[in-house]
């Protein structure tokens, strides 16, 4: 039996742009998915998705998800199943094994769909557990690249390597294109997160923003502008001018609104969070719902985003600066 875990992230820029070539600085933060992985003695897989829904379930098949023996509805079992079946198929490839089971055990503390990032760190956490389970050790750069390819197929063929970059390095991170870095001397950032319960679908998401770039000129100029504003960041981010990486936070907000991928919710925690005294607050992720992250090294923003209508729960996120790791 083999445990891994590894971290969610907020981005601090850029999301979105990032899948058409443009920088992005995501960071890991510290709420993790934990991917327990053991060996069966026939080529099953059983998933134990104890936090996919309020319920949780259980769910076990064979080559085809379709004759999954589960009694939950057809699209969550492919939910729990994507990313879970890519994951092992990375595995079996890397160790040069075919048709191995495993029983596949999930417990994660970040909220699912939500904009931080829980598939990358199922994806990266359960490769990482199911090849030391086959007695396969990659370096977190080849769980990187692994991961990235199940989130290019879950996506439908549009994912940036961003979130499974991120999740495998931990800590503060440049994204363009096949270019992924650490950036090692990030000042510390005080980012409080508000979650509105909700999720949006990263794959649909991304495929609305690419339809809006096809249609309009416009929202390809949004994007561009979106890259522009990660590189004035990038900036801000080695001067440590906290004030400016804010202000530049709510422009890309703006962005990322025109480009559709904002809700009601969220708008409302971003303008809570800026009333507040936050020095900047957007989106995080695909949007859609779900999670906005602010900067504030005040308990202001957490506490005025606890009593906004339309927040579920507010809570601080350390930068994690540990990526994947073993359990
Ligand atoms: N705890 C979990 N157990 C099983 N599957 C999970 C779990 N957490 C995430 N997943 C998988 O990840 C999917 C959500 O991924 P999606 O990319 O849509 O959102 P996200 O990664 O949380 O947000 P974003 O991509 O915007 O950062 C779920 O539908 C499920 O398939
Ligand atoms: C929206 C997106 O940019 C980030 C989702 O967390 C998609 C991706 O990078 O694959
Ligand atoms: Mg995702």
């Amino acid at each position: 039996m083999t445990t891994s875990s590894a971290p969610g992230k907020v981005y601090l820029f850029g999301e979105h742009a990032v899948v058409y070539g443009e920088p992005a600085v995501p960071c890991a933060v510290s709420r993790r998915a934990r991917v327990t992985v053991e060996r069966r003695d026939d080529d099953r897989i059983r998933v134990d998705a104890a936090d996919l829904s309020l319920d949780g379930f259980t769910v076990t098949y064979g080559d085809d998800p379709g004759d999954a023996d589960v009694d939950v509805p057809g699209d969550l079992v492919a939910a729990a199943t994507g990313y879970v079946d890519g994951a092992v198929a990375q595995a079996r490839d890397a160790a040069g094994v075919e048709g191995v089971g495993f029983d596949v055990t999930i417990e994660s503390d970040i909220p699912l769909g939500a904009g931080l990032g829980s598939s990358a760190a199922v994806v990266v956490a359960g490769i990482d557990a199911a090849t030391r389970e086959l007695g396969v050790d990659l370096s977190a750069e080849e769980l990187a690249d692994r991961a990235y390819r199940v989130e290019h197929e879950v996506q439908e063929g549009q994912a940036s390597r961003a979130d499974t970059f991120c999740s495998a390095m931990g800590g503060a991170v440049r994204v363009e294109g096949d270019d992924c870095d650490r950036i090692g001397d990030a000042p510390e950032l005080p980012f409080v997160v508000g979650y509105d319960g909700g999720a949006g679908n990263t794959g649909e998401l991304v495929a609305g923003v690419r339809d809006l770039k096809e249609t309009y000129g416009f929202a390809d100029d949004t994007v561009a502008a979106i890259g522009d504003l990660v590189r004035q960041g990038e900036r801000a981010l080695r001067d440590g001018d906290v004030g400016e990486l804010g202000d530049l936070m709510d422009f890309n907000h703006g962005l990322l609104a025109a480009l559709g991928v904002s809700s009601r919710s969220l708008e409302a925690m971003v303008w809570a969070a800026r009333d507040a005294g936050a020095a900047g607050a957007k989106l995080t992720g695909a949007g859609g719902g779900g999670c906005i992250v602010a900067l504030d090294d005040t308990d202001a923003t957490e506490r005025a985003l606890e009593y906004t209508p339309g927040c579920e729960s507010a809570f601080r996120a350390e930068l994690d600066t540990e990526g994947v790791r073993r359990e």
